[in-house]
């Protein structure tokens, strides 16, 4: 199973329009890969706060229908990576987008976990609820966004419903990159799953991007890792490791649900 992750600039110079014409093109490059993959929010950036409002789109908005024809046209599926969705009652939701070979949109995540604290991303935008799994004919997809990867919970609640390959959009920053390649990793290793993580480079909003998106095998060996700029990173996978490494390693068995608290906090 062939993955191209498609790192994509964002930079503050580049209209969206500009960007979105780029991307299909990029997309229908990718004729012969399996899945291709886009980042967190590449289309406004994922930092550019000041430009949500304006660029929102509803689920059938441009990227939706721009990404849909680059993947009929490349014959991929397409994870779109996601885009800043105005739903019907007016909220706004970072939104992941998963398209079939032939354009059909397969699958909708909306971000769980909203980054910024008190500002951003975390009081603009409103919380996803659901898990989601896309099934491919190679393998069972399990979606997250950028901020997500650092909570381990959920992508285990991804592989309890099927999930051996994590997919992970982001626009992480380049001051905390040692976090970015160590988490990936962690979920690799702990979910025994690969890892598709896919960051966008370039500098917007005064952030600059970390790039280096890269991809974690089930054992947690690092089988490619981009650099700082704009790259599509290829690499082939084996739809079988996960439920090998599974089987030879089964740690995922061993797991001890619902322990009692400590003594000193029962009532
Ligand atoms: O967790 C981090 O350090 C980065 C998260 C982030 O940039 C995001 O979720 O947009």
């Amino acid at each position: 199973m062939r993955a191209s992750l498609i790192q994509i600039a964002v930079d503050r110079d580049e209209s969206v329009d500009s960007r979105r014409r780029r991307a299909a093109e990029l997309v229908r490059g990718q004729r012969g890969s399996d899945l291709v993959v886009l980042p967190e929010l590449w289309p406004v950036g994922a930092f550019a706060y000041e430009s949500f409002e304006a660029e929102a789109e509803t689920l059938d908005g441009p990227t939706h229908r721009a990404m849909a024809e680059a993947a009929a046209a490349a014959g991929v599926w397409l994870h779109a990576g996601s885009v800043v969705e105005r739903a019907p009652d007016g909220r706004l939701f970072n939104t992941s987008l998963v398209l079939s070979p032939e354009g059909r949109l397969a699958g909708v995540y909306r971000k769980i976990h909203r980054f910024g604290f008190d500002k951003g991303e975390a009081v603009m935008m409103a919380a996803g609820e659901d898990l989601v799994t896309v099934r491919l004919p190679q393998a069972t997809l399990g979606l997250g966004t950028c901020y997500d990867l650092r909570f381990p919970e959920l992508f285990r609640g991804l592989v309890d419903a099927g999930a051996d390959v994590l997919v992970v959009p982001a626009g992480w920053p380049e001051r905390r990159r040692a976090h970015w390649t160590l988490l990936a990793r962690a979920r690799a290793v702990e979910n025994q799953s690969y890892v598709l993580a896919c960051g966008t480079a370039g500098t917007h909003a005064g952030v600059e991007q970390a790039g280096h998106s890269i991809v974690v095998d089930p054992w947690g060996e690092v089988l490619a890792e981009a650099g700082a700029g704009e790259e599509v990173l290829t690499v082939d996978l084996d739809p079988k490791k996960p439920a090998a490494t599974r089987d030879q390693f089964p740690a995922l068995k061993d797991r001890r649900l619902g322990l009692a608290p400590p003594a000193s906090a029962r009532p």
